[in-house]
C-alpha cells in the first residue's frame, strides 16, 4: 500500500477548476517530484494533501487511511507534515523558538520535543550555529532550512515541500539538495514540488508533470526525462537531457 494516495482529485478555486482527475502516489521512503509551470495547480494539490484546500471530489489516502476531509491538524499529527511556499518563519522569534513551534501540536513531554530539535540540529548543523538568533536576520537559504526544520518537528513519515529552491542561489540550492536527500535517507517519504527541473531530477525516484490541472507525464525520473514532451514543456523543441 502506497503512503500518499491521490485519487481523482479535482479541485475548484471559487467556480474556477483548478485540478482535474489527479492521480499519483508517494511510497514510503521514497521522494516523488511534482512539476509543473506557474498556474499549473501544484500548490492547490499540496494544500489539498494536507487538508487547507477541500477538493470538490477525488480522495486523498495517507497511511490506509482515508484523509480527504480531515482537520489539518489532525493529518499532521498523523505523520503527514507541509512546508509551505514563501519560507515563512517568524522573524522576531529565534531558530529556537521556531522549531519548537513546529511542536505545537505534538503532546509529547518537553523533553522528547527537545530530543527531536537536536535531531533537526544534526540534519541542519548551521541552525544549530544559530539557534539564539532572530529569524528574521537569516540568510534566505538558511530561512528555508528552518522552515523545513520545522516541518520535521513533527517527526512525519511524509514531508510536502512546496518550492523549496524557489530565490535562492545556486549555491544554497545545491545544499539544499543535500538536506533533502539526508531527509530522505533518514526515512522520511518527500513530496518536492518544484519549477527546478534539475534538482528534481537529482533527486526524485518518480517525476508527475501537472499542467493546466492536469497530469500529463509520470513516470520514473529516467522515463519522464527521455520522454521528449518534457523537454518540450522547459525548454521548447530542444532537450538538453537527452
Ligand atoms: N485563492 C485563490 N483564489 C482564486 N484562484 C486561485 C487561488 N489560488 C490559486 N488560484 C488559481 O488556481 C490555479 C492554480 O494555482 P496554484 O497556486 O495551485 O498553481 P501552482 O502550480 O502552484 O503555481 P505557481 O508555481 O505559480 O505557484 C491558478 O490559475 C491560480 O490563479
Amino acid at each position: 500500500m502506497a503512503l500518499l494516495d491521490v485519487r481523482g482529485l479535482c479541485a475548484r478555486h471559487g467556480a474556477v477548476p483548478v485540478l482535474d482527475d489527479v492521480c499519483f502516489h508517494v511510497e514510503r521512503g521514497e521522494i516523488v517530484a511534482l512539476l509543473g509551470g506557474n498556474g499549473a495547480g501544484k500548490t492547490t494539490v499540496a494544500r489539498a494533501v494536507s487538508g487547507l484546500h477541500r477538493p470538490s471530489s477525488g480522495e486523498v489516502m495517507f497511511d490506509g487511511r482515508d484523509i480527504t476531509r480531515c482537520d489539518p491538524r489532525r493529518i499532521v499529527q498523523g505523520g503527514l507534515s507541509h512546508v509551505p511556499d514563501g519560507r515563512r518563519v517568524f522573524p522576531s522569534l529565534t531558530v529556537e523558538e521556531n522549531l519548537t513551534l513546529g511542536a505545537y501540536l505534538d503532546s509529547r513531554r518537553k523533553n522528547v520535543v527537545a530530543e527531536r530539535r537536536e535531531d533537526v540540529y544534526r540534519t541542519f548543523p548551521r541552525l544549530a550555529e544559530r539557534r539564539a538568533q532572530r529569524a528574521g536576520s537569516l540568510s534566505g537559504g538558511e530561512q528555508q532550512m528552518l522552515v523545513i526544520g520545522r516541518g520535521l518537528m513533527s517527526d512525519p513519515s511524509l514531508l510536502v515541500l512546496d518550492e523549496p529552491s524557489a530565490g535562492l542561489a545556486p549555491a544554497s540550492i545545491a545544499a539544499l539538495a543535500e538536506d533533502i536527500a539526508a531527509i530522505r535517507a533518514a526515512g522520511t517519504a518527500v513530496l518536492l514540488i518544484e519549477q527546478h527541473l534539475q534538482l528534481a531530477l537529482r533527486l526524485a525516484d518518480r517525476l508527475v508533470v501537472l499542467q493546466e490541472g492536469h497530469v500529463v507525464l509520470s513516470g520514473s525520473t529516467a522515463a519522464v526525462a527521455a520522454d521528449p514532451r518534457i523537454g518540450r514543456m522547459y525548454f521548447g523543441d530542444g532537450n538538453p537531457l537527452q
